[in-house]
């Protein structure tokens, strides 16, 4: 079994104003702590951040590799899609999202533990009532549908979670980990 890890990076950033996986917490920008809760674990042979042209002279880690979509801001799905084509190696893809800097490498160990499991295709955690996709692993196996789902002009993530074996996996509402930056007056308040 081979996994990697995908760092989403590539968004527009629309409502935050200017690319949000730049933003500093604890001296190091957003996607850097998506990229450190991953490289950490010795079951991650390597890390990729998935981009768009423009953004990815921006990316200074030597331990990632970066991909870029040749559409960008096509969203997470699409995002998602290229990365399970394009790195042949793995089995297991750990997707995050680099708006989450309180993301932890314990969480991802936690979810990580699942993978031994071969009746399931994805491992989403639920914090509270909200599924979190883009904190989550897919097998190779969700190719085809993702495909599929794309083929029919979808963009969200859910079509595909309903269309694969799913472990879910519970977490508390208040959980950290899962807090994702969308505005500036967010950023604000949950920084301190
Ligand atoms: N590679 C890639 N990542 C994406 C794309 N769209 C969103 N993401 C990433 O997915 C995560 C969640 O993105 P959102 O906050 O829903 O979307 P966004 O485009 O970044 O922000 P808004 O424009 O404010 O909706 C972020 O880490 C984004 O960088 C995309 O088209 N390509």
């Amino acid at each position: 079994m081979r996994m990697v890890g995908v760092i989403l990076a590539g968004g527009q950033s629309s409502r935050y104003g200017k690319p949000k996986m730049f933003e500093i917490y604890k001296g190091l920008p957003f996607y850097q702590h998506s990229v450190n809760a991953l490289n950490t674990n010795s079951a991650i042979s390597s890390v990729y951040i998935v981009t768009n042209e423009l953004l990815s002279s921006r990316f200074d880690d030597s331990s990632a590799s970066i991909l870029i979509e040749k559409q960008q801001h096509n969203g997470p799905l699409h995002a998602l899609t290229f990365a399970l084509d394009t790195i042949e190696e793995a089995d297991w893809f750990f997707v995050l999202a680099s708006d989450i800097p309180f993301v932890t490498a314990e969480l991802a160990r936690s979810l990580i533990q699942y993978t031994t499991d071969s009746s399931i295709d994805a491992i989403v955690p639920i914090a509270g009532e909200k599924e979190q996709p883009l904190l989550a692993l897919y097998h190779k196996r969700c190719l085809p549908y993702a495909k599929d789902i794309i083929a029919q002009n979808k963009k969200s993530m859910r079509p595909l979670l309903q269309a694969v074996r799913v472990k879910w996996i519970h977490f508390p509402d208040n959980q950290k980990d899962f807090t994702n930056i969308n505005r500036q007056e967010e950023w604000k308040i949950e920084k301190d």
